[in-house]
């Protein structure tokens, strides 16, 4: 029998929960705990020898005077995100339970800027995931000057068309006929490994069935494959509607869920309204 292993100096408390699937460990670092390290990050993401989760969203104090809390993001693979669609609910639904939250809408800070928060009345929240950008540069995406509706890059020998925007995280959006048998995998990792994509990219693969409704599977930056992806459900609909392919409010059906998406106008923000669910309350030892 091996020696036991040395716990923790302390016992890191932390909070399990999802968004549409997408799911999450939350740590409360309000009282200054620094951030998890990549290898803590990678640690608490195992899904054998840890909590297991897609991301680790940290609840911080507020860096602007209106928001309540702020939050950041790491991937599965210990990498910083800029922004979290399904994290953002998640934190907002987790602010509301612990009582910093009151009220049906307040504000978050994330590294995205500044997000207004609507409690609704079936438990779900919308989000003000900011304006979409389609400047390549905002990504970055390399080796286009401006903005396009469709861009296209050589993938092992195959042209790859796809659509770009940043939700303050880049992503790229291929359309398939059918995304049951969309080269999720394969194809999104290839892309990732581009050049064109120095920080790499969240791929998406977006079937239309109807002008308020498509169907969405996401290959992540740092995590891979994940049930849903709220900024890139965000991406999905902001690109189709500037190509004018679907109507300007959409459902957005993903393997883990259906997030709903409205932009009324190009230079507004965008909004995304969706669940939060909370699954357990643990403490880390490892
Ligand atoms: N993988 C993303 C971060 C998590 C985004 C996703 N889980 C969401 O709900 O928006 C990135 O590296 O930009």
């Amino acid at each position: 029998m091996g020696a036991a292993p040395r716990p923790l100096a302390t016992p890191l408390r932390f909070t399990k929960m999802h968004g549409a699937g997408n799911d999450f460990v939350v740590l409360d670092l309000r009282a200054g705990a620094p951030p998890p390290s990549p290898a803590l990050s990678r640690a608490l993401a195992d899904r054998h020898t840890g909590v297991g989760c897609d991301q680790i969203l940290t609840v911080e104090p507020p860096r602007s005077a209106e928001a309540v809390a702020a939050y950041r993001i790491w991937n599965a693979d210990g990498s910083p995100a800029q922004q979290c669609g399904n994290g953002a609910r998640c934190i907002a639904a987790w602010l509301v339970r612990d009582g910093a939250a009151t009220g049906t809408r307040f504000v978050l800070d994330s590294p995205a800027g500044r997000h207004a928060v609507e409690r609704l009345d079936d438990g779900h929240y919308r989000i003000a995931m900011g304006v979409p950008q389609f400047a390549p540069q905002a990504l970055p995406l390399l080796g286009f000057d401006a903005a396009q509706d469709e861009y296209a890059l050589a993938v092992d020998g195959r042209q790859v068309r796809f659509g770009a925007v940043s939700m303050g995280n880049p992503h790229a959006l291929i359309e398939v006929e059918a995304v049951e048998a969309a080269p999720v995998a394969a194809l999104g990792a290839a892309l990732q490994a581009q050049a064109a994509f120095p920080q790499s990219v969240n791929v998406g693969f977006v079937q239309v069935q109807a002008r308020d409704r498509i169907r969405l599977r996401v290959y992540e930056r740092g995590a891979g494959e994940t049930r849903a992806c709220g900024s890139g459900a965000c991406a999905a609909a902001a690109i189709l509607m500037r190509r004018g392919r679907i109507d300007r409010e959409v459902a957005v059906v993903l393997p883990g869920g259906t997030l709903r998406i409205g932009w009324r106008e190009d230079d507004a923000p965008l909004t995304m309204a969706g669940p939060a669910a909370f699954v357990f309350e643990g403490e880390f030892l490892a």
